[in-house]
């Protein structure tokens, strides 16, 4: 047998239990670049992961690319490995005003349109964050604002028209593509899970120009910087309850 798991390449065993988690591979090189001892681990695809330490913490970093169902892949892996925890860090579209570019959300729960996880379980069962994830990242980020978000698989509608409305008057506050995901396999795997997401436009209808998204700015590159070191010290605090 391979020594290391055939979709991400990581190795088969003994990887940190604590996790960050990215969608996209170079984030998880700047990542890395601000841990000690950093080293590349795997890099199969969109799946590039590093272990390293953290304020004497050893973690993972590791990116999954977008869309729930490549990222499940690597959320498997990461658990067969050794991974007990995960914080995803990843960028979405603002629902609510008061909420703007570069700004923080962490996710107390995410709407299952992901696509994937109604192949897991019921769509009945919530996606949940794990409490102490939630706590863990609000006492890193006291600024952050706080809610449910909307995983969608799709990232922009074609024929149909999107739910956006309901979605609205629910108070639902950001969308993005994977968290949802996490969430729901965190939980019948029994790990931990949480999410802080950086801000990179408006997603409401009002906005509806898609010629607008625009992540590459700086203003979102800050925002993913002090996400970053947000996510690495939750993952410090939440350290040794696994
Ligand atoms: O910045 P990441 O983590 O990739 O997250 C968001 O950005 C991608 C879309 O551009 C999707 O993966 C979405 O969830
Ligand atoms: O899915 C996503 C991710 C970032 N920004 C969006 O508007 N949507």
């Amino acid at each position: 047998m391979s020594d290391v798991l055939p979709i991400t390449k990581i190795p088969r065993h003994g990887l940190p239990p604590r996790a960050l988690v990215v969608g996209d591979p170079d984030r998880a090189t700047a990542a890395a670049e601000s841990l000690e001892d950093a080293a590349l681990i795997g890099q199969n695809r969109e799946y590039r992961s590093y272990t390293g330490t953290w304020k004497g913490v050893p973690v993972v970093v590791s990116s999954h690319g977008v869309g729930g169902p490549g990222a499940l892949c690597q959320f498997g892996e990461l658990a067969e490995a050794g991974v007990r925890t995960f914080l995803r860090l990843g960028t979405a579209g603002s629902l609510a005003d008061g909420i703007t570019d570069g700004d923080l959300v962490i996710a107390e729960a995410a709407v299952r349109d992901d696509g994937v996880t109604q192949q897991l379980i019921h769509p009945e069962f919530p996606a949940f964050a794990t409490p102490e994830a939630v706590v863990a990242l609000s006492r890193a980020a006291p600024e952050a604002h706080r809610g449910v978000v909307w995983t969608r698989a799709a990232f922009s509608p074609l024929v149909l028209t999107l739910p956006m409305a309901d979605y609205l008057a629910a108070r639902v506050i950001a969308i993005e593509m994977e968290l949802s995901t996490l969430l729901v396999f965190a939980a019948l795997r029994g790990l931990r899970a949480g999410g802080v997401l950086v801000i990179d436009g408006d997603a409401r209808p009002e906005h509806p120009d898609p010629s607008a998204y625009d992540p590459h700015r700086d203003v979102v590159a800050a925002g993913v910087a002090r996400a970053t070191r947000v996510a690495l010290d939750a993952l410090v605090e939440l350290e040794g309850a696994e």
